[in-house]
Formats: C-alpha cells, sequence, structure tokens
C-alpha cells in the first residue's frame, strides 16, 4: 500500500513567547550551565565561553560558525547552510538545540587539541552519580523477580527509563506520578520481532544510566530468546544532550551489569559482555547521531549500515523529533506516513516530552486535551509506535 506523505507542518521553533522550546534555552539552559560549573572545576575561560554561550542563546545573539580549528568545522557549516548570520531566535528548535550542545563542548575545550579538558565529558558527574544511585541499584534489584513472561516488563522498564533524562530532570515539577500510554504498539513490536526471528536489530540508544540499563536487559533478553541473532547498540559519538549514551557510558553501564549483587543481573551483564566481546552485541556510532536534522536526511553510509535490520528500535525524546521532523503536525497523523523515509520498520519507545507527535487516536487526544496544557511535554505519558 503507498504511504502517502502528508504537507509539511509547521517546524517547531524557539521564538514563540510561551513555548515549550523558549522554556528550555531561557529556564533549563542556565540550570545546566550553573550545574556544569559546580561539578567541574573549569578554569575562567572556559566559565566566560558558557556565560558567553548562554547570553548569545537566549539574547538572540547571531549564529556564526565554528573556527576552522574545529574537527567537525565543515561538517556544522553544511549542517547550518542558510543559518549562519540569523539570529538564535530563527532556527529551528531541533537546530538550535544540537548547535547549543556542540557549542557547549567547544567552550569546555572538550575537542580543543592542546587543552587538559580534551575529552572530558562536561555531563559526566551527572551521569557517574546517577548510574551508581538508588535508582539503579532498585532496576537491578528487579531483575531477580521478573514474571515468566518477561516481555511486558522490559519493554515497559525499556520505556519509562526514558523518564529518567537528566535535561528533562532539570526543571520537572512532578516526575513520579503516574504515567499513561497514549499509543500502545506492544503486539506489534513483539510480532514484527517474531515474524524475522534471529536477524539483526538496531538499538539506537538514547540516554545513559537508569534508561541504558534497561535498554541493555531487552537486548540481552532479544538474543538469549533468539529474536535476534544480532543486536547493534548505537550510541552517541559525544556528550549531548546532558545523559545521552557514548561509548563510556555503555561500557560503565555493562560493567554495573556485570558486577551487581543479584544473580539475574550478574548473569545479564556478564552475557552482554561475552556478546560485545562475540559480536553478537555490537556498540556502533556515527557522527549523524549528533546532528542537528530530522533523520529522513540521514547520509547514505548510515542508511546503508542500518538497511536490514529487521527492525530498528528508536528511544526516546529526540530520536522521536529526529524521526518525524520536529514540526507541529497534527496528533492524528499516521505515524507510519511519517516514518515511511526510515530504511527499516522502526520502532518509537518514547516517553512525552515536547511537542512533536502523530498516531494519536482522535478519542485518545480529545481525552488528553481535557487534561491541561502541558501533557506533551510533562513526561507523564509514553507511546510506544510501530511502523512494520
Ligand atoms: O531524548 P530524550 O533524552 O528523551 O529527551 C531530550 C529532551 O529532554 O531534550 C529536549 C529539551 O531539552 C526535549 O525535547 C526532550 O524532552
Amino acid at each position: 500500500m503507498p504511504v502517502l506523505t502528508p504537507p509539511d507542518a509547521p517546524v517547531i521553533r524557539i521564538d514563540a513567547p510561551g513555548s515549550f522550546p523558549r522554556a528550555v534555552f531561557r529556564e533549563r539552559h542556565p540550570v545546566l550551565i550553573r550545574r556544569v560549573l559546580d561539578a567541574l572545576p573549569y578554569g575562567p575561560q572556559q566559565r566566560a565561553a558558557l556565560a558567553e554561550l548562554l547570553d548569545r542563546s537566549t539574547g538572540g545573539g547571531p549564529l556564526e560558525p565554528l573556527g576552522p580549528d574545529a574537527p567537525d568545522a565543515a561538517q556544522w557549516r553544511a549542517w547550518g547552510e542558510g543559518l549562519w548570520g540569523r539570529p538564535w531566535d530563527e532556527a529551528p528548535f531541533l537546530w538550535a538545540e544540537s548547535w547549543f550542545y556542540r557549542l557547549l563542548l567547544e567552550a569546555t575545550g572538550y575537542f580543543r587539541p592542546d587543552g587538559a579538558w580534551r575529552g572530558v565529558d562536561p555531563f559526566a558527574p551527572f551521569k557517574a552519580a546517577e548510574l551508581a544511585g538508588p535508582a539503579v541499584d532498585a532496576e537491578l534489584a528487579a531483575l531477580d523477580a521478573l514474571p515468566p513472561d518477561p516481555r511486558p516488563a522490559l519493554l515497559s522498564a525499556a520505556l519509562w527509563g526514558n523518564r529518567a533524562d537528566l535535561s528533562f530532570q532539570l526543571t520537572a515539577q512532578d516526575g513520579d506520578r503516574a504515567p499513561d500510554l497514549v499509543a500502545d504498539d506492544s503486539a506489534r513490536l513483539w510480532a514484527a520481532l517474531e515474524r524475522t526471528p534471529g536477524g539483526r536489530v538496531g538499538l539506537v540508544a538514547d540516554n545513559a544510566g537508569r534508561e541504558l540499563l534497561p535498554d541493555l536487559v531487552l537486548a540481552d533478553h532479544l538474543l538469549t530468546t533468539g529474536l535476534a541473532g544480532h543486536v547493534a547498540l548505537y550510541v552517541k559519538p559525544q556528550p549531548y544532550f546532558v545523559s545521552d549514551a557514548t561509548t563510556a557510558d555503555a561500557l560503565a553501564t555493562l560493567a554495573r551489569l556485570r558486577t551487581a549483587p543479584g544473580p539475574a543481573a550478574a548473569a545479564t551483564g556478564e552475557r552482554l559482555w561475552r556478546a560485545t566481546a562475540d559480536g553478537t552485541l555490537t556498540l556502533r556510532t556515527h557522527p549523524f547521531f549528533c546532528a542537528p536534522l530530522p533523520y529522513a536526511a540521514m547520509p547514505a553510509d548510515l542508511r546503508a549500515e542500518l538497511s536490514g535490520a529487521t527492525l530498528t528500535i528508536l528511544k526516546g525524546d529526540l530520536n522521536y523529533r529526529r524521526l518525524l521532523d520536529d514540526r507541529h503536525w497534527p496528533a492524528t497523523t499516521p505515524f507510519a506516513a511519517l516514518t515511511a523515509h526510515f530504511p527499516t520498520p522502526v520502532a518509537a519507545l518514547r516517553t512525552l516530552k515536547s511537542d512533536v507527535l502523530a498516531g494519536v487516536a482522535p478519542d485518545t487526544l480529545a481525552r488528553l486535551d481535557t487534561t491541561g496544557p502541558d501533557w506533551r511535554t510533562n513526561g507523564r505519558h509514553a507511546l510506544v509506535q510501530v511502523r512494520p
């Protein structure tokens, strides 16, 4: 059946007064910069650069490309074509946020070849604290008490782990309220995997720690049950959106599992460790995972790499924004129509933490709209959507 692409909806931008994206820039980012400065003893030069980043990005300053020494200067010049010289406020939300995180790394000296701070993850203290904390202890302990059919529990843990996003927590009010699914294609997800057992499943990770842990446990389930013969776990090539998982974070999470006191967690960690060593679980990355663009614009090499997977599971809010393009679609627009560009069957596991949304039934939408203005962004709702 041909899938019709709906006409373009307005791009989500950061300049609308009272909007969620504007609050991210005006409220979340100042808190984030303050926390980064509290967590690591950056010197005066880096502190000044971070303050300037905040001023420019919230004060509508001009978008200026990276200096020629930056390793990704040419890449970013192309990604920002048409935006350079324009004010920050005119940039799409997706683009502007990604650029903000790239400039944050620039300000801290993450890419400077001559500096002592090269390669130091500015968010590492937050990620390490979370990974060592009681919430992760509880997740590890829960693995010893999984029911005989663990599928619903595993999927739910991977889904709700996405609430643990540290950037979201910077301004979240009541993240512990009972959550609600706005679309639930769980049965289709398992059916898609059962149709082609033993194939390669792509898992595009989102956050480290409390989210990556259940993602890894899900990967172990797919491998041990034969639903997948190979899992490719895609992480970020560099620190991004505070808690996004890099290779270092994936290794730390694996180590945490493997050294857990409970037998089930430790055994899972051991199996995943061996799967990584023997290549049935591969850790992969690509610069495009930190690009400010939708997945429809993915380069040919990444498209080729993802192709052939029986299913690609995209975790989290940012991956969802990139999958659908960050636009104000009518929320009843079919998910399949907006994701037809993706090179493989695709599943989204996401808690709702930003405005973009599709694939919601009209009656569900009508109900949600009576619950107040911020249900799309408050992290209390989630979705499982599948385009087989
Ligand atoms: O991808 P994630 O970790 O689920 O969410 C990323 C996120 O917290 O960052 C943006 C605001 O900074 C929001 O779009 C979104 O809620």
